[in-house]
């Protein structure tokens, strides 16, 4: 299973991220992402979609128009793990505009 990571690894994950902040009622990131309008929304969420598929790891999120709101947790873990880390980086990427259905 999955570990929770070590507040070493985590606060080198925040640094590393861009944007994201630590909720820590819960154990968990969020960042909100902004778009161009729905379409540029949906399309980044369906990269991110299919990316959380393969990995079996899926966001909480939530959408209106340009905006996409997101926590990462792991709830197996009970919080952040490695797998958070590399779906928000994965997000980051995708929301610059080069997010590709076969990216990283
Ligand atoms: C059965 C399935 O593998 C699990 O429910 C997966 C699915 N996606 C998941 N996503 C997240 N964020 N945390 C999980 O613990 C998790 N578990």
């Amino acid at each position: 299973m999955t570990e929770k990571l070590t507040p070493e690894a985590r606060a080198a994950a925040l640094a590393r991220l861009d944007g994201w902040t630590e909720d820590t009622e819960r154990d968990a990131i969020t960042k909100t992402f902004w778009f161009d309008g729905f379409d540029a929304a949906f399309g980044f969420m369906t990269r991110v979609a299919i990316k959380a598929e393969s990995m079996v790891h899926h966001p909480e999120w939530s959408n209106v128009y340009g905006r996409v709101d997101v926590t990462m947790t792991t709830h197996s873990a009970g919080g952040l793990t490695a797998l958070d880390v590399e779906l928000a980086e994965f997000m980051d990427r995708a929301a610059a505009g080069t997010g590709r259905a076969d990216m990283g």
